[in-house]
């Protein structure tokens, strides 16, 4: 997921060997989309990219990479004008949404006048923000500007990572929306908006710390979290208890901050350190983290240290968060206090005198055992081992617990031979925020340094990672003695120690999950399961399930109450290679070109434009699933989509004949610059993805890791782009509503407490284009959330397009022609190579993973998080080297969470 790499680290041309990708042949049960060939042990890692990327520049540590970190000081979120004006117009967009509810009885009869009102703000809004930039039609694509357009904002900030800091800002604004939200305290109109919205997502919703089978109906001063987790559990998705110990202090502080975020709707940093921070237009007065701790504690002294009752914490903590005196509002629903606060509050004070350590419950992954995945076989008697893999690379984090920014570089050693031999090849992977995290994909004995980023030859510190240490810390104190330890932190201000010991809390829970599943954590602890708002699909039976795209308004309310109540996120089953989901999407096959394949605004997505559009449009779109049904108001024409499992761990699943071939040949014609006005550049590698494994000498390829050229497109593009993205909306069981912007026609949400400017989940499509010769090396998609969100978001899902391959003809980047709706594998004119291969994907018969192969048309989805909210390590991939012919592909990342 990154980015301009001015100096792509080119092969130095002495054939090393690139062990990157050499899977072998994968035949999984009757699939033809395997790879049959098991010959690709490639001997050299050289390029022919046609792409003319011969300008060989390495031995410099200057590759601009740029970080794939969001940082939480862009300047994006700096302007206090901008804050001022938005929160003012935000106000009034809640009062005009409550007013109009307050007003009609009936939803749909309110509906107009605060669309109305909220459309006017946003015009206003609009202007000074600069989100949008121009007005029109472009606004909307402006918003997700391709990667060049920004890359003159923030050093962290810009260019392209696949879109990712378009997404952060998106974040940032959103974080806005909801301390502006917060700030309207004394305004109860204006609470029931982003006050709402924020409440109702829990970082902590994943935790337990009250003692099991307590009876949680004594609990009658608090209000009850109604979604607690241990009423979350998900058999289908293999949650499994866990316990986990940590040591009293700093994590009580920490998870006390992080629970009194959640009920304020704040960001942890904000209560914890409020009195620094009145700077912020939130008023915290008594929610202050210290505040509530410091009763807590004098009361226990007054007690001898005996703790205090359940009931005490209770009421110190409602008298807080529930106060009376504010107005004359008695209502109680204002800030829900979880039981489970309360509960590690109470731990607290038992445990303080004692210094014995806090337990908590939280539920993770269990990943099963390789033989279910062959339920023909399981049943039998023969025990069924994973294969060994030869892939040895895995993802590492490099987290930066000092004050000043570091610039991170991977040692490449020194290059061998060719015109830069006896240089160092060095690549700068990014620059790592204080106090923040990033990562990369590495092989045991890598190595990688951090300087300041003033001075680059000062090397703080250096690693040579193993698998069993992948996470690394940059801690200036690790080395000091107590004493100067403490002399240091005086000089740290409280925000500056909060996340040190909030990173510190991580850690701890980290060892305890790795102990109990096996597999690093990867999140920043607590990170909540995966919950969300789309329909669950009634999965298991072959029940056909998907969103018709003209949803009614009951349909959009529904979806929202169910977002309200922490509905689940959808994840596709993968219990055995070769199950099959059978769904049905509303969104046609284009069969032929529309006549109107302009730019689509933001008036397009209102329900009247958006549904007459749609009927006009299906007069392009396949015949082939009508049936008899009438193309009417309610449009439930649909047609058949099914998902087949490919791999189980990691969850990867494919959809052939996912476009036709007209839709084929459309991205094909925008990527080739045919149409429209898509800017294919040269492929930025993601800082988490341009190492190769050291080479049988030991020496590392310096290859580039992505020898593409990539473009993005717009979902507003046009309707057959549009159309596309609504099928994948479909495929994931997604409300296709949040993957667009939520400032127009979506505003339907507001009445359950959505900000307005509520985001998509969904970056632009990315289209890539590789040449013979280009590839992508080993990589994830997933990347780390800063500590401080308490969001968490990440790259939940990735669906890849594939465009050609197999059948298809392909000339000067044209597709000429594709067999995409044949399910027999035909000659390959074109396209050789290139398949996406999972090299980590556990089998019991492959041990170079699996390999996806390029069909026309295909669509491939993988999960990039587990159901317990930690990132997938197994969903490492590469794009296979192109032997002949050119790849197409599109790239389309789905964010989890949604709400902002
Ligand atoms: O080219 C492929 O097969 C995979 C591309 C990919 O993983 C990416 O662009 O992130
Ligand atoms: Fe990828």
């Amino acid at each position: 997921m990154m980015d301009d790499n001015p100096h792509p680290i080119m092969d130095d041309g002495n054939g090393e060997e690139d062990d990157i990708g050499s899977t072998s042949s994968v035949d999984h049960s009757d699939s033809d989309s395997y790879d049959d060939d098991n010959d690709d042990d490639r001997g050299s890692s050289r390029y022919s990219d046609d792409e003319g990327c011969s300008d060989s520049d390495h031995g410099d540590d200057d590759d601009n990479y740029s970080s794939n970190h969001r940082s939480r000081r862009s300047p994006i979120s700096n302007s206090r004008e901008k804050d001022a004006f938005f929160k003012q117009h935000l106000v009034a967009v809640f009062v005009a949404i409550l007013a109009a509810i307050i007003t009609h009885a009936n939803i749909h009869g309110g509906y107009g006048a605060w669309k109305d009102a909220l459309r006017k703000d946003w015009e206003a809004f609009k202007i000074i923000w600069p989100l949008g930039g121009g007005s029109g039609s472009r606004a909307v694509n402006d918003e997700y500007a391709s990667p060049s357009s920004t890359s003159a904002a923030a050093p962290y900030a810009a260019p392209s990572m696949n879109g990712i800091p378009t997404m952060k800002r998106r974040q940032l604004l959103q974080r806005d929306i909801i301390r502006s939200g917060d700030n309207s305290q004394g305004d109860s109109a204006s609470r029931s908006g982003g006050h709402e919205h924020a409440k109702n997502f829990r970082r902590t919703r994943s935790l337990s710390f009250c003692p099991l089978h307590e009876d949680t109906t004594t609990a009658a001063v608090i209000v009850l979290d109604s979604k607690s987790s241990s009423s979350t559990n998900n058999n289908n998705n293999n949650l499994v208890d866990m316990e986990f110990v940590l040591s009293l202090e700093p994590s009580v502080r920490i998870l006390h901050s992080y629970y009194l975020a959640d009920a304020l709707g704040v960001d942890s940093s904000m209560v914890y350190n409020s009195k620094q921070r009145n700077h912020h237009h939130l008023d915290l007065g008594s929610y202050t983290s210290d505040k509530i701790l410091n009763e807590i504690d004098e009361l226990n002294n007054v007690n001898n240290n005996m703790g205090l009752t359940l009931d005490q914490v209770q009421s110190i903590l409602h008298s807080h968060l529930l106060p009376n005196n504010n107005s004359n509002n008695n209502n109680k629903s204002g800030v829900v206090v979880s039981r489970e606060h309360a509960c590690l509050l109470h731990q607290y004070t038992l445990h303080k005198s004692s210094g014995r350590s806090l337990r908590g419950r939280t539920k993770v992954y269990a990943r099963p055992h390789v033989s279910n995945f062959y339920p023909s076989t399981s049943s039998s008697q023969k025990k069924l081992l994973p294969a060994s893999l030869s892939f040895t690379g895995y993802a590492a984090k490099f987290i930066n617990l000092s004050l000043k920014p570091l610039n991170l570089y991977w040692d490449g050693g020194r290059i061998s031979s060719g015109p830069n031999a006896g240089k160092m090849h060095t690549v700068l992977v990014g620059t790592i925020p204080s106090m923040e995290s990033m990562g990369t994909s590495s092989f045991p004995g890598h190595s990688f340094y951090v300087t300041p980023t003033y001075d680059k030859s000062h090397i703080l510190q250096r690693w040579t990672i193993t698998e069993d240490e992948p996470i690394l810390y940059y801690d200036p104190l690790e080395d000091m003695s107590s004493l100067e330890q403490d002399e240091e932190l005086d000089k740290w201000n409280e925000q500056q120690r909060y996340y040190k010991d909030a990173w510190a809390v991580d850690r701890s829970f980290g060892r305890d999950y790795l102990v109990k599943t096996g597999r690093v954590w990867l999140a920043n602890f607590p990170m909540p399961y995966l919950h969300y708002h789309g329909k669950e699909a009634d999965i298991g039976n072959d029940e056909v399930v998907g969103s018709s795209s003209l949803a009614r308004l009951d349909d959009v309310v529904q979806a929202a109450v169910e977002l309200q109540h922490g509905h689940k996120i959808h994840m596709w089953q993968a219990d055995y290679i070769g199950q099959v989901h059978n769904i049905a999407t509303s969104n046609l096959y284009f069969t032929a070109l529309p006549e109107r394949l302009a730019r689509l605004t933001k008036e397009d997505y209102s329900p009247d434009v958006e549904k007459e559009r749609r009927l006009e449009m299906m007069a392009f779109q396949s015949t082939s699933w009508k049936g008899n049904q009438s193309i009417g108001d309610n449009a439930s024409t649909t047609m058949p989509l099914s998902l087949k499992v490919l791999s189980c761990a990691p969850r990867v699943l494919e959809v052939k004949k996912f476009l036709s071939s007209v839709e084929v040949q459309h991205l094909i014609d925008l990527a080739s610059g045919i149409k429209g006005d898509v800017i294919m550049d040269r492929s930025t590698v993601s800082a988490n993805s341009y190492n190769k494994e050291p080479n049988k000498q030991g020496q590392r390829s310096k290859s580039d890791a992505r020898s593409s050229t990539n473009g993005w497109i717009h979902r507003e593009q046009d309707v057959i782009v549009d159309t596309i993205f609504r099928r994948i909306a479909d495929l994931l069981n997604i409300d296709e509503q949040l993957m667009r912007d939520q400032d127009y026609s979506d505003i339907e949400y507001e009445q359950d407490g959505w900000s307005p400017t509520h985001d998509r989940i969904v970056e632009a499509m990315q289209l890539v284009r590789y040449g013979p010769g280009a590839e992508y090396a080993a990589h994830h998609d997933f990347t780390y959330p800063s500590i401080e969100n308490r969001y968490q978001p990440k790259r939940f899902a990735t669906v890849l397009l594939y465009l050609t391959g197999e059948g298809d003809v392909v000339e000067n980047g044209l597709l000429l022609s594709s067999d995409n709706n044949s399910d027999t594998t035909k000659e390959n004119n074109g396209l050789v190579g290139g398949e996406t291969n999972f090299p980590r994907a556990i089998t019991t018969d492959f041990h170079d993973g699996i390999k996806v192969k390029c069909l026309s048309g295909k669509a491939v989805v993988f999960y990039n998080v587990l159901p317990d909210g930690n990132m997938d390590d197994l969903s490492q991939h590469a794009g296979g080297k192109v032997e002949t012919g050119v790849k197409y592909l599109a790239n389309v990342w789905v964010w989890d969470p949604i709400v902002n």
